[in-house]
């Protein structure tokens, strides 16, 4: 049994124009750790190039798509492979703690601080106008920073190994998100966001 049954629900986390929920740790069978192993050693990693003003660049990460629907990134148009037992057991942990249905996922293998996301909303069309995307985040933690597109109101949250991030509502129509840089030494992270293609 976990005995921290009081944390066990999301915490919400207001901003304007958005909902965020927040969850320290997602409850599993295995410990963050291990999962991290795992995720690094098991996922088929590729190193994709993004078209940016017409420029070809390899995106300064590590990805993988996970799921049953074809789905297109920034230019990108990847096969999905399919829902592994630990991604299956991940998925299944999501969904009992945010009560949404996700059918992929997103995999972010950050090696070091210098790898990335540059500052996006995921707001594509096959994810619907108001979607739920789940975060779950393993190993170092890094800065998660989100600016509104008006205002520019800039929130910081560290995510730590096992936490889970919620964005649903207006989130993606009115925030923009990434993580930057270091200049600090930072060890290994991988991300997962779930999402439901329609
Ligand atoms: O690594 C993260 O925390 C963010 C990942 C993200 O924004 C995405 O996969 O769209
Ligand atoms: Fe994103």
């Amino acid at each position: 049994m976990d005995l921290f049954t009081s944390s066990n629900s999301l915490i919400q986390i207001p901003i304007p124009d958005g909902e965020l929920l927040w969850l320290e740790q997602l409850p599993l069978g295995l410990g963050n750790d291990e999962v991290l192993a795992q995720l690094v050693a098991q996922t088929a990693w590729r190193a994709e190039s993004i078209t940016l003003w017409g420029k070809q660049h390899l995106q300064p990460r590590l990805t993988a798509w996970h799921g049953d629907a074809r789905y297109s990134y920034s230019g990108l148009d990847l096969a999905p492979q399919p829902f592994t037992p630990l991604l299956s057991e991940i998925r299944q942990a999501v969904e009992t703690a945010t009560g949404h249905r996700f059918n992929s996922v997103l995999l972010n293998y950050y090696r070091n601080e210098r790898d990335s996301m540059g500052m996006h909303s995921d707001d594509e069309a096959e994810l619907g106008p108001e979607p739920a995307i789940a975060s779950v985040s393993f190993g170092a933690t890094r800065t998660f920073i989100l600016r509104h597109r008006h205002s520019k109101q800039t929130l910081k949250l560290d995510l730590s190994s096992g936490s889970l991030l919620l964005m649903r509502g207006k989130t993606q129509h009115f925030w923009l998100h990434g993580i930057n840089k270091s200049a600090r030494q930072i060890g290994p992270r991988v991300n997962l966001t779930f999402r439901y293609i329609t």
